[in-house]
């Protein structure tokens, strides 16, 4: 049973009370009975409006589900249903031409293009490592991962194998005669780097010396001039460090004695509370909001045990180096960072209403997570994450213009209750709702102050496609998804719509993850798109990701690519709105092996994932997909799951019987891809427990999920287990 503790009108369990009085509010100026106080207040006024807005998703979604059961049976009408949708103000009229006006924006939001990491905020160990995540090791991320092939005895291990090295270096060498060419010559040729009166020298094997082809892409080096251990430069406005260390065992064997190159890799970080995390209560929210406090105090630390061996892991300092002329000066050594809060839908236990109602999750996030920023605000801390005075929040899962109007004045709230100028608090949009893309103007003109990005969440969008047009027919498979007329549209449309309020220069244009973690070649070959579509960042699952992906900026320069596409005609609403649907034809075509093997994926993701969350309370997990390729499972991929295995059984492509039968299967495979961990409790052979339970759920009972979310029965589930 949680022990609250009553204030004012609230009741909040004790061990957050307890948290916030002692460890997050000493030191911000702020005095805890006032705060309670204040908090008070903002959460029982907006309460109500954020009922109301919650209210509207399912009235429209019970318009829209009359809609197409009115249909059965008959072609679809696109002109008319646009005009439905317009008619019950699903679509709102758009208004005149506007630009956002946001400022104090992060130079890595506004004016960088480069990789987002994104990371679940409960697991301290990786929040630290993607704070770190800013530089990483080229040399590794290529050693260590398909990236590079393990063709002609290029194999990964054991140990050092010469030959994949070899790989690495020519590689690296190709990378730095296209970042950073010399004036002749090749940098595979090269023998010595220097220094010489504030300029790149470089010594090639025939004697010659040459240098940069473009001298200003030089910006310093550590150590001596004439021969530095670090010689910093830079490409697109990102930056790369040469390392060279003779006595290493990678660097003894080059002939310049060059043993890595640092690139500059997640330039912001977002620090998850929401699709990545399984954060149900006070207890969970405690642990989200202490790593938060940990990382904007500066302090957060972790023991990591690797082997035999451990070290403590803590956030690195910024990085020194000697400038041309001479004077030291200093680059950020950690991802900027973001804290995503959650959306409207969820509720908290974590703290109860005057009226005994669980407390709206996102005001309570956004409340919490700017009090805890304000150490870094202040400066409390030895490290600075905003050098504009902003805290950047990322407000996922709002559907439409009003509801981003009131995560607009939940921040101007919680502004006037802790004292901070307007638009201190900056907003990220997911656009990730079909709502919010069809309107994503008008949402942008409802932050236009505070708005510092716009993303393209296509897995929750995806999610969002199914349930909103559930009832209209039966969905393409899962792995055609992306190839239909939708979704590039909306991909375009929301690079469209950025450029035409302005955000080029001001904001993230932003693309979505690459959700396969272990693939980096594939990675390498198609993420490159993301910047060359005009996205000055993209979403990876991991530091290696973003060292990796790092490359593309390098490859492409998004800012005069975004200019070249200011002119470009606007991608179509029409396209967005056409629904990926089966025709009778191809419902037809499909074999009945197609048919079980999508069924089967889907259950075996879905358990994979599910099982993790509910029962050991792990919000994002790399799960096997049935070819056994490790897919990156959180509540967006698990929204695809369940709501495309609801659609199929909607429409007959598939039984009751077949998805019962998949799950037993699936769940006995699965309890064999987890039997090396000695806390999981196996669902076969019994199918009784929670979690086998909870998946269940999340495809029979699909239909009835509030936008098709899973994070209501996810979170129902998991308190039920630890209420065990
Ligand atoms: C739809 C959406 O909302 S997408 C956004 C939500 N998704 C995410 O945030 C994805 C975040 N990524 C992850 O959680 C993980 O990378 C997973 C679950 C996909 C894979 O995790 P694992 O199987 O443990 O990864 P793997 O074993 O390959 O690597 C672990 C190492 O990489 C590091 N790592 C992996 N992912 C991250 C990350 N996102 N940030 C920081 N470090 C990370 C770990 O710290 C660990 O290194 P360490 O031992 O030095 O601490
Ligand atoms: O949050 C991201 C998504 O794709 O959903
Ligand atoms: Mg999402």
């Amino acid at each position: 049973m949680t022990e609250y503790v009553q204030t004012g009108g609230i009741k909040v369990a004790k061990e957050l009370y307890d948290f916030i009085n002692d460890q997050a509010i000493p030191g911000t100026g702020i005095e805890a009975q006032d705060f309670w106080a204040k908090f008070d207040k903002i959460a029982n006024e907006l309460a109500p409006k954020n009922r109301a807005l919650l209210a509207k998703r399912d009235d429209l979604q019970a318009k829209i589900d009359a809609y197409h059961t009115e249909r059965a049976g008959q072609p679809h009408n696109a002109a008319e249903y646009k005009t439905f949708l317009q008619e019950i103000g699903y679509l709102v009229p758009e208004g005149e031409a506007f630009a956002a006006t946001t400022v104090n924006v992060e130079p890595e939001i506004a004016k960088m293009a480069g990789p987002q990491l994104v990371v679940p905020i409960m697991n301290a160990r990786f929040a630290l490592n993607a704070s770190n995540a800013r530089w990483g090791s080229l040399y590794d991320a290529l050693y260590g991962t398909k990236a590079i092939s393990e063709e002609d005895g290029a194999t990964k291990g054991p140990g050092y194998n010469q030959v994949r090295g070899d790989k690495v270096i020519a590689y690296a060498r190709d990378f730095l005669n296209d970042a950073a060419p010399l004036a002749t010559g090749n940098h595979a040729d090269s023998t010595q780097y220097a220094i010489v009166d504030g300029a790149l020298q470089v010594t090639l094997k025939d004697g010659t010396a040459t240098g940069l082809k473009d001298a200003n892409k030089l910006l310093g080096f550590v150590g001596d001039a004439a021969a530095p251990t670090g010689i910093l430069l830079q490409n697109n406005g990102l930056r790369f460090e040469l390392q060279f260390d003779a006595t290493s065992p990678i660097g003894s064997s080059d002939a310049t004695g060059m043993k890595d190159i640092l690139m500059e890799s997640a330039l912001t970080t977002i620090m998850d509370c929401e699709d990545s995390v399984a954060c149900v209560d006070g207890e969970d929210k405690v642990v989200a909001y202490g790593n938060w406090l940990g990382l904007m105090k500066g302090d957060l630390a972790v023991e990591v045990k690797k082997g035999a061996s451990s070290f403590t892991r803590k956030m690195n300092p910024d990085r020194e180096y000697t400038g041309l002329d001479g004077e030291t000066f200093s680059v950020k050594g950690r991802s900027m960072l973001f804290i995503r809060n959650v959306g409207h839908l969820m509720t908290n236990p974590a703290i109860l209403l005057a009226d005994g109602a669980e407390v709206p999750e996102g005001i309570m996030d956004a409340m919490m997570t700017v009090m805890i920023a304000m150490h870094d605000l202040k400066g409390n801390a030895p490290f600075q994450n905003s050098t504009t005075g902003s805290v950047n929040i990322v407000k996922p899962k709002m559907h439409g213009p009003e509801e981003v109007a009131f995560a607009n004045d939940i921040f101007a709230a919680v502004e006037d209750a802790l004292g901070l100028p307007r638009f201190t608090v900056k907003m990220g949009i997911m656009d990730e709702e079909r709502r919010t893309t069809v309107n994503l103007k008008e949402c942008i003109r409802a932050a236009k102050d505070r708005v510092v990005f716009i993303n393209t969440g296509f897995l929750d969008r995806t999610g969002d496609e199914l349930h909103t047009s559930m009832l209209a027919g039966p969905f393409v498979p899962k792995s055609v998804m992306k190839q239909q007329t939708w979704i590039g549209a909306y991909e375009d449309w929301n690079v469209d719509t950025g450029l035409e309020t302005d955000l080029s220069g001001r904001a993230q244009i932003g693309k979505g993850m690459w959700p396969i973690p272990d693939e980096m070649g594939q990675m390498m070959e198609q993420k490159i798109a993301h910047p060359k579509s005009g996205a000055n960042t993209a979403w990876v699952p991991s530091p290696t990701a973003a060292t990796l992906h790092a490359m593309h900026y390098h490859q492409v320069d998004v800012f005069a690519v975004q200019e070249g596409l200011k002119t470009r005609k606007h991608a179509s609403v029409d396209d967005i709105l056409t629904i990926p649907l089966m025709d009778d034809a191809a419902k037809a075509a499909l074999t009945a092996e197609q048919i079980q093997t999508e069924v089967d994926n889907n259950c075996q993701g879905l358990l994979g994932y599910v099982v993790r969350w509910v029962d050991a309370g792990i919000g994002c997990s790399k799960v096997p997909d049935i070819n056994n390729v490790g897919l990156m499972e959180d509540r967006a991929t698990l929204r695809i799951s369940s709501q495309h295995l609801t659609n199929w059984l909607e429409h007959g492509v598939c039984s009751e019987e077949q998805v019962k039968e998949s799950l037993k299967r699936m769940a006995a495979i699965v309890d064999g891809q987890n039997a090396n961990d000695p806390t999981y409790i196996a669902m076969a052979p019994s199918f009784d427990g929670i979690a086998f339970q909870a998946a269940s759920d999340l495809i029979f009972k699909g239909k009835t999920q509030p936008s098709g979310y899973t994070e209501p029965l996810l979170h129902a589930y998991r308190l039920k287990y630890k209420a065990q």
